[in-house]
């Protein structure tokens, strides 16, 4: 039993827990160097994958944990000041040094290169790793987007020395683990560079502004041949394949010169990481190396489809903006898709309650299957992308379901097209909540589709306003833009700007096809439900 000493006692441990107990977002401070010359300075979002869920560490006064990166190879190095120690008992500080080990490299703990001078010499001569793919201008400043094979040592020791950041900045976040074996040759590192065209001596010009990575999958050539499962061939563990395809690294002298490597197999590219620094975030430089990624991933004819690993919120806003300004565009054929409501072509047999959506018609089916295989944009994206497009040329005002009293039968175009539209993109969110609807009873699937469709919507609207802003602006933007682009090794335009779309939606879309699978056509709910 608890005496009043024992509650005391805690009590008194509790309060030296909290006056020794430092918060680790607080404290922590990354540092951008030039040579000896901080450059940018900023907090992590987040230090749990570090020192656990409560962000913070035990027995220091006045603690303050300095990462600095080298700005051109973000070569690591902390620096920890405290002040008084806890010495009580056997109870230590926490190890702040063995917290942060399994994130850094070894020589981030040591300040060799710095006493030795090495690293303003190597600064001096510095050239990021792979080959330089694009080229732009921003604010009378000059940017440079380098691509390189994770197989090149410089690249993976630059990846290396920075991969701390991506649990600091993406939720979530982990580090990757490559191994030595060929399927390194699957991973690429994409750097962008800020190139300051007059470094000062014994500095490199190169100044780290993000990056990201992407790695290969197989793929079947028709994806759309199998509906169930993923179809990606590494789920054979790479044996079947290697037997196929032996690895270029392991290919017996007596192997036949007809036989490929893997990587010429049809393939999908995954964006994996993708991070701007904060410093320079909300620039445009997002947008300038996912469309740089995205051109120079899709290029190469044996690949099929471009996806992105776990995409944040954030990450969704950027990918969206690009993605349909890139379309509209550059795209004719997108750009000229509509939302069909001719009478002749649904004709009201299409169209009987209990008969399945005529997506296909609603928006012209054909082309969509074009356009999504030109253009290499993961399904589930597309779709969205089209429901997005199709939306904007129904005027905000007819955008309300109390004028769809009529729905097919109404005698205005915009009221016909946004009750033909809310159909068709309701096909496509009846399949990806299939598994949640099918629970439902039958009444209650209709009132929860709705809300779904409806904080689809409500995302959709706020994008299209930023697009159809930056498409307003662009005349006006075009001459500066021309101007700016020095190197054009990419084939996606130079734009900007924003918003946010997320419904209960996975990444990959294995299994949801478009035609008439699924979804009746149905009446309205009238209750107004929330949307999501
Ligand atoms: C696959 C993955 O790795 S997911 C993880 C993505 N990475 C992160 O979340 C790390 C931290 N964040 C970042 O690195 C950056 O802020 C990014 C990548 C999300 C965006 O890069 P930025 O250079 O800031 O974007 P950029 O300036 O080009 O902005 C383009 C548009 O992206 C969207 N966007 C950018 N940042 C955000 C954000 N934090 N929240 C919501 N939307 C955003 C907006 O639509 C923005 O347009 P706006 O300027 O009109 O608002």
């Amino acid at each position: 039993m608890a005496t009043e000493s024992d509650d005391e006692q805690t009590e008194v441990l509790k309060q030296q827990v909290e006056n020794w107990s430092t918060n680790t977002n607080e404290c922590f401070t990354i540092q951008l160097l030039k040579g000896e010359t901080v450059t940018a300075s900023f907090q992590p979002s987040f230090t749990y994958p570090i020192f656990g869920e409560e962000e913070r560490v035990f027995g220091y006064k006045d603690l303050s944990i300095i990462l600095s990166f080298a700005t051109h190879d973000l070569r690591p190095r902390l620096e920890i000041k405290h002040g008084k120690l806890f010495s009580e008992g056997d109870v230590k500080p926490t190890d702040i040094k063995e917290a942060l080990a399994e994130f850094l490299p070894a020589y981030a703990f040591s300040d060799a290169r710095r006493e030795t001078g090495s690293e303003d010499a190597a600064a001096d001569s510095f050239q990021p790793p792979g080959d330089m793919i694009k080229g732009y201008m921003s604010k009378g400043r000059k940017y440079e987007i380098w691509c390189a094979s994770l197989t090149e040592a410089a690249a993976r020791q630059i990846l290396e020395n920075m991969e701390i950041l991506i649990p600091m900045f993406i939720e979530g976040g982990t580090m990757l683990q490559l191994g030595q074996d060929w399927s390194t040759q699957r991973w690429k590192l994409f750097l962008l560079y800020e190139v300051d065209r007059k470094p000062t001596p014994n500095t490199s010009p190169y100044s780290l502004v993000g990056y990201g990575t992407s790695y290969r999958v197989f793929t079947f050539p028709d994806r759309t041949s199998v509906t169930e499962g993923d179809q990606d061939l590494s789920i054979l563990n790479g044996e079947s394949l290697e037997t196929l395809f032996p690895p270029p690294d392991q290919t017996s002298s007596n192997h036949s010169s007809k036989t490929g490597s893997p990587l010429d197999l049809p393939s999908r590219e995954r964006l994996s990481q993708f991070l701007i620094l904060p410093p320079f975030q909300g620039e445009g430089h997002g947008q300038q190396l996912y469309n740089t990624m995205y051109a120079h991933l899709t290029s190469p004819t044996n690949i099929r489809e471009f996806t992105v690993e776990d995409p944040n919120e954030a990450f969704d806003d950027l990918r969206d903006l690009c993605d349909l300004l890139y379309l509209r565009a550059n795209v004719p054929e997108f750009a000229a898709l509509r939302i069909n409501t001719d009478p002749a072509v649904l004709t009201p047999e299409k169209l009987l309650p209990g008969a399945l959506i005529p997506t296909d018609l609603l928006v012209d089916g054909a082309a969509r299957e074009r356009i999504r295989r030109t253009t290499k944009i993961e399904r589930r994206q597309f779709n969205r992308l089209v429901e997005m497009h199709t939306l904007s040329f129904i005027p905000a005002s007819h955008r309300s379901r109390s004028r769809l009293t009529r729905k097919e039968k109404s005698s205005n175009a915009d009221d016909r097209a946004y009750w033909f539209w809310r159909l068709y993109a309701k096909q496509r969110l009846y399949v990806h909540n299939r598994d949640e609807l099918i629970q439902l009873e039958r009444a209650e699937r209709g009132v929860r589709l709705e809300a779904v469709l409806d904080g689809v919507l409500e995302g959709y609207a706020g994008l299209l306003e930023r697009v159809e802003g930056r498409e307003g602006a662009k005349g006006m933007e075009v001459e500066e833009t021309e101007e700016e682009e020095v190197v054009e090794g990419a084939t996606k335009p130079t734009q900007r700007k924003r918003k946010k779309i997320v419904v209960d939606e996975d990444e990959d879309e294995d299994g949801e096809e478009d035609g008439m699978v699924g979804v009746e056509v149905v009446a309205n709910g009238h209750k107004r439900p929330r949307a999501n």
